[in-house]
C-alpha cells in the first residue's frame, strides 16, 4: 500500500506494460517508468492492461487533474492534532552518463564532465520527480553529479533556483551571501560534500574496464568492483566508501528529513550504494549484486527514523532501471 507522502486516489488509470510483482494480499506492484506504484484497492489479475483505482506517488504525471502536491506545504508537517508525523521524500539520483563511462573507464575520484546522453539523462530525471517537492539538494564535488542536480533542477515544476552554496572558507561563505528574503524563498541550496564523492578506485583509475580484466583476470576485477570489503589497488573499497558516505548522510542530511525538508541527493554508483545499503538495510551480501542506472531518480519516503523505498525496482534485474554496467 502507497502509505506516503504524496499518496493520492488519483482515479483509475490504466496500467500498461510494465513488470509486476504478485503479492498475496490486496496490492500490486506496477513498474512504470521506472517506478513502483503500489495499487490501493484494484481487481485481482495480471499487469497486462489493468485497471484499477492507483495510489500512486506522483513520480511525473502531466495530468493536470491530478491535485499537485507541491501547493501543500514543503514541510508536509501534517497538523500534529491529526497524530500524525511528518513525511518527506528523498529522491536519490546517480549521475547521468559521464565521458569516461562512455568510454568504459574506470573513473572514482576523477572529475570528469557529463557526455551529451549523460544532460539528456539528467534532464530526463528532472521530469520524472518533476512534481515531488524539494526543499534541498546535496551532492558530490564531483561535477558530473553536480550538472546533474543542476540540470534535474531546471525541470521542476516550482521553478526555484538551485545555488551551490560555497562555504569553503570565510570570504567564500561571507561572499555568496543574498541580500533579499523573497529571493531567498525562490530559491533551492545546493550543498556539496566530498563525502558523497564516487569511490575512489586507486590504480585503476583512467585504466579501461574490459582491459583491466584482460590483465588481472575477470574475477579479481569482479572482485574489486562488486566485493564489499576487497579494495581495488591503493583505493577504496565499498566499505571504505560506506563509512565516509553514510556518516554524512546521517549526520548532514537525514536530520533535514526529520525537520521536514524533503531532499534530493545526486552523487555516484558506489556512494549511492552504500546509502542505499543504509536506508534498507542490505547486507554486504545483498549490496553487491546491487547495481544503478545513470540517471534514474529512486523515491524514498522518510517517516518516523524509517525509510520507505517507493520509487526505486522491485529488482535489480528490472530491466529499464537498473543497468549493468558493461565490464
Ligand atoms: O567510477 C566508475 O568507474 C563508475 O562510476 C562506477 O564504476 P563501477 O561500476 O565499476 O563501480
Amino acid at each position: 500500500m502507497a502509505a506516503a507522502v504524496f499518496h493520492q486516489c488519483i482515479g483509475a488509470i490504466q496500467v500498461r506494460s510494465c513488470g509486476t510483482e504478485k503479492s498475496g494480499n490486496s496490492s500490486l506492484r506496477f513498474i512504470s517508468r521506472g517506478f513502483v506504484i503500489d495499487c490501493g484497492l484494484l481487481r485481482k489479475g495480471t499487469c497486462s492492461s489493468h485497471w484499477c483505482k492507483l495510489h500512486v506517488i506522483r513520480a511525473s504525471t502531466s495530468d493536470a487533474s491530478v491535485i499537485d502536491p507541491i501547493s501543500s506545504t514543503s514541510h508536509n508537517a501534517i497538523d500534529s492534532s491529526q497524530n500524525t508525523s511528518i513525511e518527506t521524500a528523498l529522491i536519490l539520483i546517480r549521475h547521468g552518463e559521464s565521458l569516461w563511462n562512455e568510454k568504459n573507464l574506470f573513473t572514482g575520484c576523477v572529475d570528469v564532465p557529463l557526455t551529451k546522453r549523460g544532460v539528456e539523462e539528467a534532464v530526463e530525471a528532472g521530469k520524472r520527480i518533476s512534481n515531488i517537492p524539494v526543499d534541498m539538494v546535496f551532492t558530490s564535488a564531483l561535477i558530473r553529479a553536480q550538472m546533474t542536480a543542476m540540470l534535474a533542477m531546471t525541470q521542476h515544476r516550482r521553478k526555484k533556483v538551485p545555488i551551490v552554496m560555497h562555504n569553503e572558507s570565510k570570504e567564500a561563505k561571507a561572499w555568496n551571501q543574498i541580500y533579499s528574503e523573497e529571493t531567498k524563498k525562490q530559491s533551492i541550496p545546493v550543498i556539496t560534500a566530498w563525502q558523497l564523492n564516487e569511490r575512489m578506485y586507486g590504480e585503476l583509475q583512467g585504466l579501461n574496464k574490459q582491459e583491466t580484466a584482460e590483465r588481472y583476470g575477470k574475477e579479481k576485477v569482479h572482485e574489486w568492483r562488486r566485493s564489499f570489503d576487497v579494495p581495488p589497488p591503493n583505493g577504496e573499497s565499498l566499505e571504505m566508501c560506506s563509512q565516509r558516505a553514510v556518516a554524512y548522510f546521517r549526520e548532514h542530511i537525514e536530520p533535514h528529513l526529520q525537520s521536514g525538508k524533503h531532499v534530493m541527493v545526486a552523487a555516484h554508483g558506489n556512494s549511492l550504494r552504500s546509502i542505499i545499503m543504509y536506508l534498507e538495510k542490505l547486507t554486504s551480501q545483498e549490496v553487491i549484486s546491487l547495481e544503478l542506472s545513470t540517471g534514474i531518480p529512486l523515491l524514498y519516503i522518510y517517516k518516523e527514523g524509517k525509510f520507505m523505498r517507493r520509487g526505486s525496482p522491485v529488482g535489480a534485474t528490472e530491466a529499464g532501471v537498473y543497468a549493468y554496467n558493461r565490464v
